[in-house]
């Protein structure tokens, strides 16, 4: 077959040696994974630069494996790069495959036991793999490309992708088990409101974290999960009947408004006022708050407040007197993490969530499902590292072989895959208590373990970021490229240890919490 006839068909069968014809610039095709790329007019642009492309074991050559160590699969899947393919070599059978969305990865300890072949768990049910199959390729298809561009441009989560969450009840299903499920379709009927567990809810938030993208996974209604319990949980049925729809169905936003510039972790020290108007029929709101998630959208803001007798939890509403601005954080602006300013803001006494002078209960009682949403994704973000990591050492070369073969990256690795599933199963043990305690039960028995367990997690998030980046060596700290998701993840990582509570904050929560319960005839 002439090669010259077929150059516009990615059907056309080359042999090696036609293909090693066109070895020179402007004449310039190379191999990889039998496939054949015509980079003739390419290599001008190509962002390696053109003279690697010219070096003679390349043009005209076989270079699979000197392609696979400098690029990610998925420069061949963006169009303008897969359009460069013309043919493949004859008789022969590519052997690396693009993940299909959708897809279980096959590397060891890139899922969950629960999700890898041969494996078993007590606690995982048809439903739950089944939401998870779903997810899995919903996320894939419809998540991760808005991922990847947001977080790149900082523009805030698509509404067609909200949209199309809100169309399966994701939105709903991120608050939990509970009444708020009752009568809706949850994932095209896959599973029943009245089965959801946490286990359920574990797996939706597992699936979504695989984006990849930090600041995009708090912009995906981060501040709906916090801030919506409150008023679900204790505003008053006519404002529960107006906010409840509009939030869960992406229609409006609201966000949990409690840190301040004077006061983080120590609610109690908060000074944003909110003061009763005459006739008692408003409260007059002012102060400020700071790092508050997604609130630079939000259209509801779910605030404890000063009042005479203590903190008082109040949803207040977008209007006059209501500024947000963007804080600049290090990861990207499509969190919408905003500096908020109230000024002599009126608020319907009717918005009050919970008795008055109450608020603190009102927001300590959200704290540990919070918390426990963090510990699931910090759980599966920093397998995706492992993922990435196990996927590197094995192609990358490093004198004359492969990265894995230093003794120094096998124990690296040890440390990292001991960490994550240690970190998974504490976390599987501790939601099986949740599913059989009453939401008192989990705060007074439950409050420490997940204090406990999310320190641990962010802990082990951190050593891996760490670890991960000396495998990736300059890769591990360069946007683009290679190591472009250990990059992310380093420079994020640390999110997950200081919201919901800094780790030294939640450790002695934890300590406390276990010498309450001492019993009193204890001795050595
Ligand atoms: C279909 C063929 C190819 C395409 C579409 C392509 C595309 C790209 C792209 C998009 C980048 C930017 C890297 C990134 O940030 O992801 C890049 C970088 C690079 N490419 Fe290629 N490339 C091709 C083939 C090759 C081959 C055969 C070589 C062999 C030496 C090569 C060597 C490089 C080098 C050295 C870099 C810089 C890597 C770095 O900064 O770490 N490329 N290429």
């Amino acid at each position: 077959m002439s090669s010259q006839s077929v150059t516009s068909s990615k059907n056309a069968v080359y042999t090696r040696e036609e293909v090693a014809k066109h070895n020179k610039k402007g004449d310039l095709w190379v191999i990889i994974d039998t496939k054949v790329f015509d980079l003739s007019r390419f290599s001008n642009l190509h962002p390696g630069g053109l003279n690697v492309l010219l070096d003679e074991e390349v043009a005209g050559q076989e270079c699979t494996k000197i392609f696979f160590s400098l690029h990610r699969q998925e420069v061949l899947q963006k169009p303008a790069y897969a359009r460069l393919q013309i043919g493949t070599i004859k008789d022969e059978t590519a052997t690396i495959q693009a993940p299909v969305p959708g897809d279980i990865s096959r590397v060891p300890y890139a899922e969950p036991t629960w999700l890898t072949q041969g494996y078993y768990s007590p606690y995982f049910k048809e439903s739950h793999k089944a939401l998870q199959v779903a997810m899995r390729k919903f996320v894939d298809e419809i998540i991760y490309p808005d991922a990847q561009a947001c977080e790149e441009n900082g523009k805030r989560i698509s509404q067609s992708v909200l949209d199309a969450m809100a169309e399966k009840n994701i939105h709903a299903m991120r608050l939990g088990p509970g009444k708020h499920l009752k009568g809706l379709t949850l994932m095209d009927g896959i599973v029943k409101p009245e089965e959801f567990d946490y286990f359920h809810e574990m797996v939706l938030t597992q699936e979504l974290v695989r984006v990849g993208a930090r600041g995009y996974g708090d912009g995906m209604l981060g501040g709906m999960v916090i801030g919506l319990p409150p008023v679900m949980n204790f505003g008053n049925d006519e404002l529960k009947k107006k906010v409840m729809p509009e939030v869960l169905s992406a229609k409006k936003f609201i966000c949990l408004a409690v840190t301040e510039a004077f006061a983080g972790s120590d609610v109690a020290g908060l000074k944003t006022t909110a003061v009763k108007t005459e006739d008692g029929k408003h409260w007059i709101v002012n102060g400020t708050k700071k790092w508050i998630t997604n609130g630079h959208f939000a259209d509801y803001f779910t605030t404890p407040c000063k009042t005479d007798g203590g903190l008082t939890a109040i949803m207040i509403e977008r209007g006059p007197g209501v500024e947000t601005s963007p804080i600049k954080t290090s990861y990207s602006s499509t969190a919408g993490t905003a500096y908020v300013t109230f000024d002599n803001v009126k608020v319907p006494v009717e918005n009050t969530l919970g008795p008055e002078d109450a608020g603190l209960l009102v927001i300590l009682s959200n704290f540990n499902h919070e918390r426990w949403v963090m510990l699931c994704a910090s759980a599966r973000s920093q397998r995706l590292v492992v993922e990435e990591c196990l996927k590197w050492v094995n192609q990358r070369e490093v004198f004359g072989k492969p990265l894995v073969s230093q003794a120094v990256i096998r124990h690296k690795l040890a440390g990292m895959i001991a960490r994550v599933e240690s970190v998974q199963a504490w976390l599987e043990n501790i939601t099986y208590q949740m599913t059989k305690m009453s939401y008192k039960q989990q705060s007074n028995k439950l409050a420490g373990q997940i204090a406990f367990a999310k320190t641990f997690a962010t802990r082990s998030a951190q050593e891996t970021a760490a670890d991960a980046v000396q495998i990736f060596g300059g890769r591990g700290i360069t946007k683009t490229g290679m190591g472009r998701f250990i990059e992310h993840y380093h420079r994020t990582v640390v999110f997950d240890s200081v919201l919901g509570g800094a780790e030294d904050v939640l450790g002695d929560l934890g300590v406390r919490q276990a010498i309450k319960q001492m019993p009193k005839t204890a001795r050595l």
